[in-house]
């Protein structure tokens, strides 16, 4: 039996999902007449006007966060010259207010996890501009080539690099100098040394590329399989750099002083709070949401997937740096749950306060200082966002 949730059919057992994890189907109501929200451009401020010319309707300027506009539910954008001119892009206002939560200042190394299909990686190096670097990793290779593909439209990869790789064992840490400058090179290592990238790789990478491939088909453990490195930019620290400098893990102690600046763990879930993300399940069959989504076994596994994500997230943040960690999901299990199992066995991890998040329209989740974003309450898709600082050991 179907269940209307205004003119949003829901399946009963989505809706007993939800009441099983406690939360009310009636914040789904309003899901028909939630804005659309995109991010500008910095700089593209004074085409305002010609956007909504091109939109025909007005942006309404999101107050509580810079640079996010409003617009009705049926404006499509993907095909405006302004989307494909790479001056706005969609951004849910509640990924934005994840993004912001980091607090990214320029020089920032950033380490995004669960990077695509980018989203939030693009507003990441937009904030950082011509300084720092970002990191995306994600363990699905086509969701990864898609965020690559962003990335270069929206002229944003110049300070980025891109590895295929388990989010629970990656442990590059940033190259922080720009290696070109800093090593001199026989002409014997030269041939193992980055060059400019090209989507036309060398045979000698695309070979180690498909070695690695066959490597995690073989269903080696992924402590075993090597990430791949699919795009990088000019100024990520790869170009310059060996292999050997770029594929240097380190663990313990070192990571205090070389890990990241700042680290997003926005981890795979159940998406019960994208209801956009639920709705294509009424294409797909709502039995495959139920086999994909909603089963208790497949949610254990993903709370644990949720812990060793944010686990390792932490472990490559530098001591001072912060990780936010968010999901689009709203049940307690896969946010505050994960979150409380992670602070018992990490006592260098200390949630700390969102700036201005006061301001936002959001409720607190059941741990204090952890922010939930809902249809009803942010007029944005649902969120769940927590921020942790590292203290010396
Ligand atoms: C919620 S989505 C991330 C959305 C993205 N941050 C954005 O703003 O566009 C979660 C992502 O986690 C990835 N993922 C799942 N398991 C992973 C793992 N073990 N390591 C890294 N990424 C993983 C999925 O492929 C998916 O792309």
């Amino acid at each position: 039996m179907m269940e209307t949730t205004a003119n949003l059919p829901l399946p009963d057992a989505f809706i007993d999902f939800l009441k099983q994890n406690g939360l009310d189907p009636s914040i789904y109501t309003s899901s028909d007449t939630l804005p659309r929200y995109i991010r500008l451009k910095p700089g593209c401020e004074a085409e305002i006007e010609e956007i909504e010319a091109e939109f025909k309707c007005k942006l309404n300027e999101v107050v509580w966060l810079p640079s996010f506009y409003s617009l009705p539910p049926h404006v499509q954008i993907a095909n405006s010259k302004a989307y494909q001119d790479g001056k706005v892009y969609g951004i849910d206002a509640a990924s934005g207010a994840a993004v912001h939560a980091l607090n990214i200042v320029p020089g920032d190394h950033v380490l995004d996890l669960c990077a695509a299909p980018g989203a939030k990686l693009c507003m990441i190096l937009d904030l950082l501009g011509n300084s720092g670097s970002v990191t995306g990793v994600d363990v699905a290779r086509h969701r990864l080539a898609a965020c690559r593909t962003m990335v270069r439209k929206y002229v944003l990869g110049d300070h980025c690099r891109l590895f295929v790789a388990d989010g629970t064992s990656f442990s590059l840490i940033p190259i922080r100098v720009s290696a070109a400058s800093k090593f001199e090179f026989t002409s014997e290592e030269e041939v193992d040394v980055f060059k400019e990238w090209t989507s036309k790789r060398p045979w000698k990478e695309r070979k180690r590329a498909a070695k690695a491939r066959e490597a995690s088909t073989l269903q080696l453990t992924s402590q075993n399989s090597e990430p791949e490195l699919i795009f990088y930019g000019q100024h990520s620290g790869v170009v310059g750099c060996t292999r050997d400098e770029l594929y240097r893990s380190i663990h313990g102690d070192e990571l205090s002083t070389c890990g990241y600046d700042k680290v997003l763990v926005d981890a795979e879930c159940t998406h019960d709070g994208s209801i956009r993300h639920v709705q294509k399940f009424e294409n797909w069959g709502w039995q495959t949401l139920q086999r994909r989504v909603l089963d208790a076994e497949r949610t254990d596994d993903l709370t644990n997937l949720q812990f060793r994500l944010l686990s390792n997230g932490f472990q490559l943040l530098k001591t001072g740096g912060s990780l936010v960690y968010s999901t689009c999901s709203l049940t307690v299990a896969q946010n505050e749950e994960v979150i409380e199992r992670f602070l018992l066995e990490n006592s260098s991890a200390e949630l700390h306060e969102i700036d201005n998040s006061g301001t936002w329209p959001c409720k607190s989740g059941r741990v204090s200082k952890t922010l939930r974003f809902d249809p009803v309450t942010s007029q944005t898709s649902g969120l769940f966002v927590a921020k942790f600082t590292k203290l010396p050991t």
